[in-house]
Protein backbone atom coordinates (compact mmCIF):
# COMPACT_ATOMS: atom_id res chain seq x y z
CA UNK A 1 0.00 0.00 0.00
CA UNK A 2 1.22 3.65 -0.53
CA UNK A 3 -0.08 5.51 2.82
CA UNK A 4 0.73 9.03 3.72
CA UNK A 5 0.83 9.91 6.97
CA UNK A 6 -0.26 13.80 7.57
CA UNK A 7 1.63 14.98 11.16
CA UNK A 8 4.57 13.78 11.85
CA UNK A 9 4.91 14.22 14.68
CA UNK A 10 4.62 11.70 17.60
CA UNK A 11 2.32 9.22 17.34
CA UNK A 12 2.37 9.54 13.34
CA UNK A 13 6.15 8.94 12.95
CA UNK A 14 5.64 5.72 15.18
CA UNK A 15 2.72 4.73 13.37
CA UNK A 16 4.12 5.71 9.79
CA UNK A 17 7.50 4.05 11.36
CA UNK A 18 5.95 0.40 12.08
CA UNK A 19 3.93 0.34 8.73
CA UNK A 20 6.87 1.48 7.03
CA UNK A 21 8.08 -2.40 7.80
CA UNK A 22 5.93 -3.70 4.92
CA UNK A 23 4.21 -0.47 2.93
CA UNK A 24 5.61 2.38 1.01
CA UNK A 25 5.08 5.40 3.37
CA UNK A 26 5.22 9.16 2.72
CA UNK A 27 5.62 11.24 5.97
CA UNK A 28 4.40 14.70 6.52
CA UNK A 29 6.16 17.08 8.90
CA UNK A 30 7.51 19.52 9.77
CA UNK A 31 11.66 20.86 10.41
CA UNK A 32 14.05 19.88 11.72
CA UNK A 33 12.14 16.00 12.08
CA UNK A 34 12.04 15.76 8.64
CA UNK A 35 15.05 16.61 7.31
CA UNK A 36 16.58 14.04 9.97
CA UNK A 37 14.34 11.33 8.67
CA UNK A 38 15.71 12.09 4.78
CA UNK A 39 19.22 12.12 5.75
CA UNK A 40 19.34 9.25 8.30
CA UNK A 41 15.76 7.66 8.33
CA UNK A 42 13.31 7.47 11.11
CA UNK A 43 14.39 5.34 14.66
CA UNK A 44 12.21 4.00 16.99
CA UNK A 45 13.17 3.19 20.34
CA UNK A 46 11.31 2.47 23.63
CA UNK A 47 8.56 -0.66 23.59
CA UNK A 48 9.13 -1.44 19.80
CA UNK A 49 12.99 -1.18 18.25
CA UNK A 50 12.73 -0.33 14.29
CA UNK A 51 14.56 1.65 12.04
CA UNK A 52 13.16 2.38 8.59
CA UNK A 53 13.60 5.12 5.85
CA UNK A 54 9.93 6.37 4.78
CA UNK A 55 10.02 9.28 2.44
CA UNK A 56 9.69 12.36 4.02
CA UNK A 57 8.31 15.85 3.22
CA UNK A 58 6.76 19.25 4.38
CA UNK A 59 4.23 19.44 1.86
CA UNK A 60 1.33 16.53 0.24
CA UNK A 61 2.63 15.36 -2.71
CA UNK A 62 0.45 15.80 -5.41
CA UNK A 63 -0.05 11.67 -6.33
CA UNK A 64 -2.33 8.71 -5.35
CA UNK A 65 -1.99 7.03 -1.75
CA UNK A 66 -4.23 3.82 -0.95
CA UNK A 67 -4.52 5.70 2.43
CA UNK A 68 -3.53 8.71 4.20
CA UNK A 69 -3.66 8.11 7.86
CA UNK A 70 -3.85 11.72 10.00
CA UNK A 71 -1.77 12.40 13.39
CA UNK A 72 -2.27 16.15 13.58
CA UNK A 73 -3.89 18.07 16.54
CA UNK A 74 -7.21 18.05 16.35
CA UNK A 75 -6.71 22.14 16.45
CA UNK A 76 -5.07 21.53 12.71
CA UNK A 77 -7.70 19.05 11.65
CA UNK A 78 -8.96 21.81 8.86
CA UNK A 79 -6.02 22.51 7.98
CA UNK A 80 -4.76 19.09 7.44
CA UNK A 81 -7.78 18.33 5.47
CA UNK A 82 -7.28 21.62 2.93
CA UNK A 83 -3.71 20.00 2.17
CA UNK A 84 -4.47 16.69 1.60
CA UNK A 85 -6.87 18.17 -0.94
CA UNK A 86 -3.55 17.77 -3.21
CA UNK A 87 -3.53 13.83 -3.05
CA UNK A 88 -5.79 11.57 -5.04
CA UNK A 89 -6.25 9.13 -1.60
CA UNK A 90 -8.68 5.71 -1.93
CA UNK A 91 -9.37 6.35 2.30
CA UNK A 92 -8.40 8.40 5.14
CA UNK A 93 -7.91 7.38 8.61
CA UNK A 94 -8.16 9.68 11.99
CA UNK A 95 -6.13 8.34 14.71
CA UNK A 96 -6.14 11.46 16.69
CA UNK A 97 -8.42 11.97 19.79
CA UNK A 98 -11.52 14.34 19.94
CA UNK A 99 -14.87 13.71 18.06
CA UNK A 100 -15.32 16.13 15.05
CA UNK A 101 -11.38 15.24 13.13
CA UNK A 102 -13.46 12.88 10.93
CA UNK A 103 -16.40 15.04 10.50
CA UNK A 104 -13.55 18.27 9.42
CA UNK A 105 -12.14 15.63 6.90
CA UNK A 106 -15.01 14.39 5.23
CA UNK A 107 -16.45 17.56 4.92
CA UNK A 108 -13.37 18.70 3.04
CA UNK A 109 -12.17 15.29 0.80
CA UNK A 110 -13.85 13.09 -1.26
CA UNK A 111 -12.31 9.82 0.05
CA UNK A 112 -14.32 7.64 2.87
CA UNK A 113 -13.35 8.31 5.83
CA UNK A 114 -12.46 6.14 8.94
CA UNK A 115 -12.33 6.55 12.61
CA UNK A 116 -9.45 5.52 14.85
CA UNK A 117 -9.18 5.12 18.49
CA UNK A 118 -5.14 4.16 19.11
CA UNK A 119 -4.00 3.34 22.57
CA UNK A 120 -0.36 3.63 21.53
CA UNK A 121 1.91 5.27 23.24
CA UNK A 122 4.50 7.88 21.37
CA UNK A 123 6.97 10.98 22.05
CA UNK A 124 9.28 12.56 19.66
CA UNK A 125 12.29 12.26 21.27
CA UNK A 126 14.31 14.74 19.22
CA UNK A 127 14.26 14.93 15.31
CA UNK A 128 14.50 11.83 13.56
CA UNK A 129 13.97 9.52 16.77
CA UNK A 130 10.49 9.02 18.12
CA UNK A 131 9.93 6.75 21.47
CA UNK A 132 7.28 3.97 21.89
CA UNK A 133 6.16 4.44 25.49
CA UNK A 134 3.67 1.76 25.02
CA UNK A 135 2.25 -0.78 22.65
CA UNK A 136 -1.23 -0.37 22.20
CA UNK A 137 -4.05 -0.89 19.46
CA UNK A 138 -5.43 0.70 16.70
CA UNK A 139 -9.10 0.34 16.49
CA UNK A 140 -10.86 1.26 13.28
CA UNK A 141 -14.08 1.44 11.55
CA UNK A 142 -16.48 3.61 9.87
CA UNK A 143 -17.45 6.78 12.26
CA UNK A 144 -20.93 6.08 12.65
CA UNK A 145 -20.96 2.71 13.34
CA UNK A 146 -21.09 -0.80 11.32
CA UNK A 147 -18.76 -2.41 8.61
CA UNK A 148 -17.07 -1.69 5.77
CA UNK A 149 -14.81 -2.73 2.91
CA UNK A 150 -12.62 -0.04 3.26
CA UNK A 151 -11.93 -0.73 7.08
CA UNK A 152 -11.59 -4.27 6.37
CA UNK A 153 -8.63 -3.43 3.62
CA UNK A 154 -7.06 -0.72 5.64
CA UNK A 155 -7.43 -2.80 8.85
CA UNK A 156 -5.93 -5.54 7.08
CA UNK A 157 -2.91 -3.20 5.52
CA UNK A 158 -2.19 -1.95 9.67
CA UNK A 159 -2.25 -5.68 11.05
CA UNK A 160 0.19 -6.48 7.49
CA UNK A 161 2.67 -4.55 9.07
CA UNK A 162 2.17 -5.60 12.91
CA UNK A 163 0.32 -2.99 14.14
CA UNK A 164 -2.37 -4.32 16.50
CA UNK A 165 -5.64 -3.54 15.24
CA UNK A 166 -8.74 -4.18 15.34
CA UNK A 167 -11.54 -3.69 12.62
CA UNK A 168 -14.52 -2.38 14.98
CA UNK A 169 -18.29 -2.28 13.92
CA UNK A 170 -19.20 0.17 17.28
CA UNK A 171 -16.53 2.99 16.63
CA UNK A 172 -19.47 5.76 18.31
CA UNK A 173 -18.85 3.80 21.59
CA UNK A 174 -15.04 3.42 21.59
CA UNK A 175 -14.61 6.74 20.23
CA UNK A 176 -16.92 8.34 23.81
CA UNK A 177 -15.22 5.79 25.89
CA UNK A 178 -11.79 7.21 24.98
CA UNK A 179 -13.13 10.37 25.03
CA UNK A 180 -14.34 9.84 28.99
CA UNK A 181 -10.78 8.86 29.69
CA UNK A 182 -9.14 11.81 27.84
CA UNK A 183 -11.96 14.24 29.33
CA UNK A 184 -11.38 12.50 33.11
CA UNK A 185 -7.35 12.46 32.91
CA UNK A 186 -5.89 15.22 30.45
CA UNK A 187 -7.36 18.72 32.41
CA UNK A 188 -7.03 17.18 35.63
CA UNK A 189 -3.42 16.06 35.38
CA UNK A 190 -3.16 19.20 33.33
CA UNK A 191 -4.23 21.70 35.91
CA UNK A 192 -2.96 19.49 38.83
CA UNK A 193 0.65 19.08 37.17
CA UNK A 194 0.01 15.54 38.25
CA UNK A 195 1.37 12.16 36.56
CA UNK A 196 -1.95 9.61 35.72
CA UNK A 197 -1.22 7.31 38.28
CA UNK A 198 -1.96 10.09 41.47
CA UNK A 199 -5.37 10.41 39.62
CA UNK A 200 -5.86 6.23 40.99
CA UNK A 201 -6.27 7.26 44.78
CA UNK A 202 -5.43 10.74 45.12
CA UNK A 203 -7.43 13.95 45.74
CA UNK A 204 -8.24 14.90 41.88
CA UNK A 205 -9.36 11.33 41.64
CA UNK A 206 -13.08 12.29 42.26
CA UNK A 207 -12.82 14.68 39.54
CA UNK A 208 -11.54 12.68 37.06
CA UNK A 209 -14.35 10.11 37.61
CA UNK A 210 -17.20 12.96 37.91
CA UNK A 211 -15.61 14.21 34.15
CA UNK A 212 -15.95 10.78 32.92
CA UNK A 213 -19.48 10.41 34.43
CA UNK A 214 -20.51 13.32 32.75
CA UNK A 215 -18.89 12.27 29.27
CA UNK A 216 -21.25 8.72 29.66
CA UNK A 217 -24.39 10.86 30.28
CA UNK A 218 -23.50 12.79 27.12
CA UNK A 219 -23.03 9.57 24.88
CA UNK A 220 -26.10 8.29 26.44
CA UNK A 221 -28.18 11.45 25.54
CA UNK A 222 -26.89 10.85 22.02
CA UNK A 223 -28.00 6.95 21.97
CA UNK A 224 -24.99 5.60 22.36
CA UNK A 225 -24.51 2.97 25.24
CA UNK A 226 -22.07 3.77 27.48
CA UNK A 227 -22.99 3.61 31.25
CA UNK A 228 -21.35 5.74 34.28
CA UNK A 229 -19.77 2.93 35.84
CA UNK A 230 -17.79 1.94 32.13
CA UNK A 231 -16.23 5.30 31.65
CA UNK A 232 -14.97 5.75 35.63
CA UNK A 233 -13.77 2.06 34.99
CA UNK A 234 -11.64 3.06 31.35
CA UNK A 235 -11.03 5.97 33.50
CA UNK A 236 -8.81 4.79 36.55
CA UNK A 237 -7.69 1.37 34.46
CA UNK A 238 -5.82 3.54 31.70
CA UNK A 239 -4.89 5.71 34.87
CA UNK A 240 -3.51 2.66 36.70
CA UNK A 241 -1.57 1.25 33.32
CA UNK A 242 -0.29 4.60 32.16
CA UNK A 243 0.62 5.59 36.01
CA UNK A 244 4.57 7.16 35.16
CA UNK A 245 2.64 9.11 32.13
CA UNK A 246 2.29 12.80 32.04
CA UNK A 247 -0.64 13.19 29.81
CA UNK A 248 -0.32 14.96 26.58
CA UNK A 249 -2.56 17.87 28.29
CA UNK A 250 -0.03 18.14 31.10
CA UNK A 251 2.89 17.93 28.89
CA UNK A 252 1.58 20.56 26.31
CA UNK A 253 1.36 22.81 29.30
CA UNK A 254 4.61 22.78 30.88
CA UNK A 255 6.07 23.24 27.14
CA UNK A 256 3.50 26.17 26.70
CA UNK A 257 1.72 25.17 23.63
CA UNK A 258 -2.17 24.70 22.69
CA UNK A 259 -3.80 22.09 24.05
CA UNK A 260 -6.95 19.51 23.30
CA UNK A 261 -8.90 20.75 25.66
CA UNK A 262 -11.71 21.75 22.48
CA UNK A 263 -11.51 18.72 21.21
CA UNK A 264 -12.01 16.99 24.58
CA UNK A 265 -13.40 18.68 27.67
CA UNK A 266 -14.84 21.49 25.01
CA UNK A 267 -16.39 19.01 22.67
CA UNK A 268 -18.35 16.94 25.81
CA UNK A 269 -19.66 20.70 27.09
CA UNK A 270 -20.88 21.73 23.31
CA UNK A 271 -22.68 18.49 22.77
CA UNK A 272 -24.42 18.18 26.62
CA UNK A 273 -28.12 19.02 26.61
CA UNK A 274 -27.52 19.45 30.38
CA UNK A 275 -25.13 20.91 32.80
CA UNK A 276 -21.81 19.31 33.03
CA UNK A 277 -20.29 21.50 35.31
CA UNK A 278 -17.21 19.50 35.98
CA UNK A 279 -16.01 19.81 32.05
CA UNK A 280 -17.62 23.40 31.85
CA UNK A 281 -14.45 24.22 34.60
CA UNK A 282 -11.96 22.23 32.94
CA UNK A 283 -12.63 23.68 29.99
CA UNK A 284 -12.50 27.24 30.98
CA UNK A 285 -9.60 26.94 33.18
CA UNK A 286 -7.11 25.30 30.13
CA UNK A 287 -9.05 28.09 27.82
CA UNK A 288 -7.80 30.77 30.49
CA UNK A 289 -4.58 28.98 30.94
CA UNK A 290 -4.04 29.13 27.23
CA UNK A 291 -4.78 32.62 26.43
CA UNK A 292 -2.71 34.06 28.90
CA UNK A 293 -0.02 31.96 27.41
CA UNK A 294 -1.10 33.32 24.24
CA UNK A 295 -0.98 29.75 22.75
CA UNK A 296 -5.35 30.30 21.45
N1 LIG B 1 1.28 10.84 21.25
C1 LIG B 1 0.50 9.83 21.64
O1 LIG B 1 0.97 8.93 22.34
C2 LIG B 1 -0.93 9.77 21.24
C3 LIG B 1 -1.54 10.80 20.56
N2 LIG B 1 -2.86 10.69 20.19
C4 LIG B 1 -3.50 11.75 19.44
O2 LIG B 1 -2.87 11.85 18.17
C5 LIG B 1 -2.87 13.21 17.72
C6 LIG B 1 -1.42 13.64 17.49
O3 LIG B 1 -0.74 13.64 18.73
P1 LIG B 1 0.85 13.76 18.84
O4 LIG B 1 1.49 12.93 17.82
O5 LIG B 1 1.18 13.53 20.26
O6 LIG B 1 1.06 15.30 18.48
P2 LIG B 1 2.39 15.99 17.92
O7 LIG B 1 2.23 17.45 18.17
O8 LIG B 1 3.59 15.30 18.44
O9 LIG B 1 2.32 15.69 16.35
C7 LIG B 1 1.59 16.43 15.41
C8 LIG B 1 2.55 16.82 14.32
O10 LIG B 1 1.83 17.34 13.22
C9 LIG B 1 2.64 18.33 12.62
N3 LIG B 1 1.81 19.20 11.80
C10 LIG B 1 0.72 19.91 12.15
N4 LIG B 1 0.25 20.61 11.10
C11 LIG B 1 1.07 20.33 10.07
C12 LIG B 1 1.11 20.79 8.71
N5 LIG B 1 0.21 21.64 8.21
N6 LIG B 1 2.11 20.32 7.93
C13 LIG B 1 3.03 19.45 8.40
N7 LIG B 1 3.04 18.99 9.68
C14 LIG B 1 2.07 19.43 10.50
C15 LIG B 1 3.24 19.07 13.81
O11 LIG B 1 4.40 19.78 13.42
C16 LIG B 1 3.54 17.92 14.76
O12 LIG B 1 4.85 17.46 14.58
C17 LIG B 1 -3.58 14.00 18.81
O13 LIG B 1 -4.93 14.13 18.51
C18 LIG B 1 -3.38 13.14 20.05
O14 LIG B 1 -4.36 13.38 21.02
C19 LIG B 1 -3.60 9.56 20.44
C20 LIG B 1 -3.04 8.52 21.11
C21 LIG B 1 -1.67 8.54 21.58
C1 LIG C 1 -4.51 7.82 27.70
C2 LIG C 1 -3.79 9.12 28.03
C3 LIG C 1 -4.50 9.84 29.15
C4 LIG C 1 -2.43 8.67 28.47
O1 LIG C 1 -1.67 9.67 29.05
C5 LIG C 1 -3.78 9.98 26.80
O2 LIG C 1 -4.36 9.63 25.79
C6 LIG C 1 -3.15 11.33 26.77
O3 LIG C 1 -2.29 11.62 27.57
O4 LIG C 1 -3.56 12.11 25.87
Amino acid sequence: MRVLVFGAGSLGSLLGGLLARAHDVTLVGRAPHVERVRADGLRITGECSVRVEPAATTAVPDERFDLALVAVKAFDTAAAAEALGAADLDAVLSVQNGLDNERTLAGALDAPVLAGTCTYGARLTEPGTVECTGRGEVALGPPDGGESAVAESVGGALGGADVETTVAADMPRRRWTKLSVNAGINAVTALARVENGALVDGPAGETARRAARETARVARERGIDLADGAAVEAVERVAAATSANRSSMLQDVEAGTRTEVDAINGAVVERAERAVPVNETLTALVRGWERERGSR
